[in-house]
């Protein structure tokens, strides 16, 4: 088409703490492609993406933001970006996220889980479609209310992600009546905070810490003997399938690891919807998921899918990706974009009004942000039995339900509800 260009930015961790644009980068593209091949979106347009590789630093990322607003010309009709998509890594979307305001611009997030970013006075015109760490809270709530479990400690690292998550946890319980009877904090060594858990014979858990600290939680767990049938340990569900098996980093063999982690219950983001129904792409979840599989084998032939940075998040950067040409469309009906410069409040204004208006069926599921820019999800908890995940249940927070897969609903019958129950004198 031989359409006038409409210009984004774009960052995509490719090394770092956490190289989530491996994968999202391609899913972004491929959305990118797709909707410039739509005569219905952005018609008379062409939308390119002005992409940088931000390692996940933040000092990177903000340098880039400066790059993209002052250095770079694009040689079309406007030399200014609408908007910029990503960051992923909390730590640069909480700086680039609080830079951007000052110049009117929109930030679209598909990575970035702190809760520290749904403050809308400090990242006034922040978005994402990565659902804050906090969504995990209601789905724990609704269980301890289901089972009656009203003494809860939450075992924290001190991470800002961690605490803020644990602060919003314990707001929740008040509300329910879920007495937090104990917050432990550890930096680097659990093994204090452990035993003083099984000084106060606390039984049901909320594990906030990354992975590598849960391999040395969970083995100084088995060597104070604070695991077993009588301990309901509740843990974030994206770490490694086999994490605990990995105990190069721990005293514990995997026999006493399994031991110690068996039972346990976890909670984590649903970020690729099981719906069969076609996404606003006309791609169902499994045809873009296959897509995505191809090139990604592709562009990383000696890496397994699965450990591809961000392959999880992927369907989060590809419905970030629509969700932003969605809100440009409604933009032109109202404005000339091509007349956008950084000081433009009203036409920010359009756009920010455009943005909170997204309404829409994506491959991550349903698309829609609340008031502070936080998009909504549904929340997937799981049971590791004999060293395997199960799927027992989706809760969608929005509603409050709970839906129980497949024959999981409680009925007093399965030995793990005699764990619910074992521990429900608390
Ligand atoms: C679920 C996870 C791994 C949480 O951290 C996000 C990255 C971040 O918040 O920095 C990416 N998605």
């Amino acid at each position: 088409k031989s359409d006038k260009t409409l210009w984004i930015g774009g960052m995509f961790p490719q090394t770092g703490e956490w190289a989530g644009g491996e994968a999202a980068f391609p899913a972004a593209i491929k959305a990118l492609n797709q909707i410039n091949q739509r005569e219905d979106i952005l018609s008379g347009y062409y939308l390119n993406l002005s992409a940088y590789d931000t390692r996940c630093s933040p000092g990177l990322g903000t340098t880039i933001l400066y790059e993209l607003l002052y250095n770079k010309t694009f040689g079309s009709v406007n030399s200014s970006i609408l908007m910029l998509l990503g960051p992923a890594c909390s730590p640069v979307s909480t700086a680039v996220g609080e830079a951007a305001k000052m110049w009117n611009l929109i930030v679209l997030s598909y990575g970035s889980s702190s809760p520290a970013l749904s403050n809308r006075d400090r990242f006034r015109t922040f978005f994402r479609t990565h659902p804050p760490a906090t969504l995990h809270n209601p789905t724990r709530i609704k269980f301890f209310d289901l089972f009656g479990w009203k003494r809860i400690a939450i075992l924290i690292q001190t991470e800002e992600v961690w605490q803020s998550t644990a602060e919003h946890l314990e707001t929740l319980a008040r509300a329910h009546n879920v007495h937090i009877a104990v917050r432990q904090l550890f930096d680097n060594d659990p093994s204090h905070a452990i035993s003083n858990l099984k000084k106060d014979d606390i039984r049901i858990i909320v594990g906030l810490f990354y992975e590598e600290k849960a391999r040395k939680v969970f083995c100084k767990a088995y060597q104070q003997n604070y695991y077993g049938e009588s301990y309901v340990w509740w843990l974030i569900g994206w770490y490694a399938d086999n994490w605990f098996m990995k105990v190069h980093d721990v005293e514990c063999t995997t026999e006493e690891m399994s031991r110690a982690v068996e039972g346990h219950f976890t909670t984590e983001i649903q970020m690729l919807t099981d719906a069969t129904t076609k996404s606003i792409s006309g791609l169902t979840a499994q045809e873009f998921i296959t897509d995505l599989n191809s090139t990604l084998k592709h562009l990383f032939p000696t890496k397994p899918i699965e450990s591809v940075g961000g392959y999880v998040e992927a369907p989060l950067a590809y419905d970030a990706t629509w969700a932003l040409a969605l809100a440009l469309n409604r933009s032109l009906e109202r404005t000339n974009l091509e007349e956008w410069t950084y000081g433009n409040k009203d036409m920010k204004e359009i756009m920010m009004e455009d943005m909170e208006k997204t309404d829409f069926f994506g491959v991550s599921g349903s698309v829609k942000f609340d008031k502070l820019g936080n998009r909504m999800s549904k929340v997937v908890v799981e049971q590791l039995r004999n060293g395997l995940y199960h799927r027992l249940a989706r809760f969608d927070a929005e509603k409050g339900s709970i839906e129980w897969l497949s024959g999981e609903e409680p009925d007093g019958s399965r030995c793990w509800n005699y764990r619910y129950n074992h521990s429900s004198n608390n």
